[in-house]
């Protein structure tokens, strides 16, 4: 397995830390392998590949869909972000609750994130790039964002003190866990 494991405090979300080959030219490694991952249960069928950059400061979140759910396998290839899950699953033990952990180019760490849950991440370096892999396609008609601060999940994003985080229009209009709509 070219990948270390590990669980994070929502068992399905995976933390997966990658074998690094560093050599005088530089590093090498494998970001995904098909085999490897079905074994763990993350699908081999990723059907899309999204990128996007973001200044510090930048809160993109939280995001799922209704129609076409999709599974993300997110890292970070440029600076730092903090990325974030929440379970959205009714018959879940852990409904409602969140886990983040910092994504890097540095620890080139990714995160694989299941349908069921919500998505975002806070831009905690000046510059950010990130690219994950998605389990279906996008459909705008099925995008829902539940609101990044709902006091209901408490997601602990670092933002520093006296600033507050940039978000899309769209974004601000997230709605509340109790108001949005969930998984069974
Ligand atoms: C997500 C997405 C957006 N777009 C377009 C729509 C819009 O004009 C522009 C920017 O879209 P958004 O503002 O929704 O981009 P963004 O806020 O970066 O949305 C993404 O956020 C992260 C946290 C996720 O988990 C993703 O699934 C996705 O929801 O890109 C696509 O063409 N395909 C896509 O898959």
């Amino acid at each position: 397995m070219a990948f270390e494991i590990s669980s994070t405090q929502l068992s399905d979300i995976l933390l997966l830390e990658p074998r690094v080959f560093a050599d005088e030219r530089g590093f090498f490694m494998e970001t995904y392998q098909s085999r490897d991952f079905a074994r763990l249960g993350i699908p081999d069928n990723f059907v899309q590949d999204n990128q996007s950059g973001s200044r510090r400061g930048i809160l993109r979140g939280l995001h799922y869909q209704i129609l076409n759910p999709q599974g993300k396998l997110v890292r970070c290839i440029v600076g730092e972000i903090f990325d974030v899950a929440v379970d959205l699953r009714r018959s879940s033990p852990t409904f409602g609750r969140w886990t983040g952990t910092y994504l890097s180019a540095e620890n080139k760490r990714q995160l694989w994130i299941p349908i069921g849950f919500a998505h975002g991440f806070f831009t905690v370096s000046e510059w950010a790039e990130v690219l994950y892999k998605a389990s279906d396609y996008y459909n705008p008609k099925g995008e829902r964002c539940v609101l990044w601060n709902d006091p209901q999940i408490g997601v602990q994003w670092p933002v520093p003190a006296g600033e507050s985080p940039l978000l899309s229009p769209k974004d601000q209009l997230g709605l509340p866990l109790a108001q949005a709509e969930t998984f069974d």
